[in-house]
């Protein structure tokens, strides 16, 4: 083993065959001995590394010789049959501990171990060293219900861009249509997600209540590995862009739904706003503290209305505290905009419309430690659109109509990273990009769809409480 000069793949043998002529002259039964040696040590190798089927296949051999196939046949009919059992009391753990980890084996094995070599070459992930080629190394594959995480190791000189570029090809490569690559917290390894099976093909529901709202993690959907999205409203704004259908709507009513039991018990006091005259959100009504939809003036006059108790709050917290607690005495404010540029563009009015930029600049700028969250819904995320779009940490990208809009709203590289929101069909509304933290990758998420009747539902089972008036 080298100890120098140390690549961390599998060298590509340049021949089947050596078939150079040696300098010196090798006797025979040394040859014989040497090929028989790393044979042996090939064979224990293997052993080792599959043991998943030598394990059972030994054990097969040695209950079978030693008290005769029946019984091997019947220790073999006991364990199907507790596997069965396993599976109808306890799915879900039989599925994680039982079936999964044999499904990844043996796809690390039949599908991506056996073309690995070809697959890295045909995709330009192959290093070249010292006149020799190398493969990255294929570490782990782990799989689940909708497709399979590959762990490979980087060779010298590799980026984790070089795998994001080659993920749409080694999908294919595989025979599988989507793979996306993603950085892990080792600089040296990368994951490469395949999917088998859409998890967002399907209208995700609504998503259950919960009895107190968690601000740091509020379930609004299923992420593109099958787990539940979670955004951290916790001192941040969020900033939904979307073309027109894309379901802005349903990231909005997802969020409010994931607060509701806070809103019905006074701890958070939404104020919406709906500039195309209350279509959207009108039929939550009940849920809302303020609810302005008619002209920009009296508009204006709410979001004043916000920025002078953002700085009363802030007056009274100033020494106190340095991150507002929401209470129901205290409740955490929620702006909600349907159509921000309706606010900050299309406005025709000069003097209205610097009133509403001003008031906005303020409450996305110092809002957050006081506990006043701004959820902005925006059709076109062009720059002269939004002046402040920087001051919203959160920013969920939905389907765009054009490429270069993705890294408008994620920021700038997303879609190389793998933030296609312009290729987004039309036909999947709900779905779109996020960035998660801690994860360089966007990741693809579809929110939950709540129909008309699941939000006059909502509205009637979460009224804000009637008591109020300004704290
Ligand atoms: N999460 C979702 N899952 C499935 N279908 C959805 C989802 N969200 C929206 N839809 C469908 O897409 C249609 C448009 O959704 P929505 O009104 O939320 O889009 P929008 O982006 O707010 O549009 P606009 O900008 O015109 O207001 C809805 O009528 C619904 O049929």
């Amino acid at each position: 083993m080298p100890l120098i000069n140390v690549i961390p793949g599998e060298k590509i043998p340049t021949a089947p065959l050596n078939t150079r002529l040696p300098i010196w002259r090798i006797p025979g039964w040394l040859l014989l001995f040497v090929w028989l040696a790393r044979g042996t040590a090939r064979s224990v190798v293997l052993t080792v590394r599959y043991w998943w089927i030598t394990g059972p296949a030994f054990a097969g051999a040695w209950v079978s010789g030693s008290y005769g196939w029946k019984v091997a046949l019947g220790v073999a009919l006991v364990l199907i049959v507790a596997g069965c059992t396993w599976w109808r009391l306890h799915p879900s753990t039989w599925l994680r501990f039982g079936w999964y980890p044999v499904v990844g084996r043996v796809r690390r094995l039949w599908v991506y171990r056996r073309g690995w070599t070809a697959a890295m070459t045909a995709c330009g992930l192959v290093g070249v060293h010292g006149g020799g080629r190398w493969v990255p190394r294929l570490l782990t594959v782990r799989s689940n219900k909708w497709g399979d995480r590959v762990t490979v190791r980087l060779l010298p000189g590799q980026h984790p861009d070089d795998w994001a570029t080659a993920a749409p090809r080694l999908a294919y490569t595989f025979c599988l249509r989507e793979a996306r690559a993603f950085t892990t917290d080792r600089p040296d390894r990368m994951v490469l997600h395949f999917v088998r099976r859409d998890p967002l093909a399907a209208l995700v529901g609504p998503l259950p209540v919960p009895e107190v709202p968690d601000f740091a993690g509020l379930a609004l959907g299923v992420r593109e590995d099958g787990d539940p999205y979670r955004l951290r409203l916790t001192g941040s704004h969020v900033l939904i862009a979307g073309a027109t259908n894309s379901g802005k709507g349903s990231v909005v009513w997802s969020l409010l739904r994931s607060m509701a039991a806070g809103i019905a018990s006074g701890v958070v006091e939404v104020w919406a706003f709906d500039p195309k005259g209350g279509m959207e959100l009108a039929a939550g009504g009940p849920l809302f503290a303020r609810f302005a939809y008619d002209d920009p003036d009296s508009m204006a006059g709410v979001l004043e209305e916000a920025v002078k108790r953002m700085k009363s709050r802030a007056a009274r917290l100033r020494g106190l505290t340095r991150q507002h607690v929401p209470t129901a005495d205290d409740p955490l404010i929620v702006i909600v905009i349907d159509e921000l540029a309706a606010l900050t563009a299309y406005l025709t009015d000069r003097k209205v419309r610097d009133r509403i930029k001003e008031s906005l600049s303020l409450l996305l700028s110092q809002g957050r430690a006081v506990g006043i969250r701004v959820v902005a819904a925006l059709q076109d995320p062009r720059k002269d659109v939004l002046p402040f779009r920087d001051l919203f940490p959160t920013r969920i990208a939905l389907r765009l109509t054009e490429p270069e809009q993705c890294d408008l709203v994620l920021g700038d590289g997303a879609r190389d990273r793998g933030a296609l929101c312009d290729e987004i069909p039309e036909t999947m509304p709900g779905i779109g990009y996020v960035v998660l933290d801690g994860v360089r990758e966007p990741v693809r998420v579809r929110f939950s769809y709540l129909n008309d009747d699941d939000i006059a539902e909502l509205a009637v089972m979460y009224p804000r409480p009637q008591i109020g008036g300004d704290r």
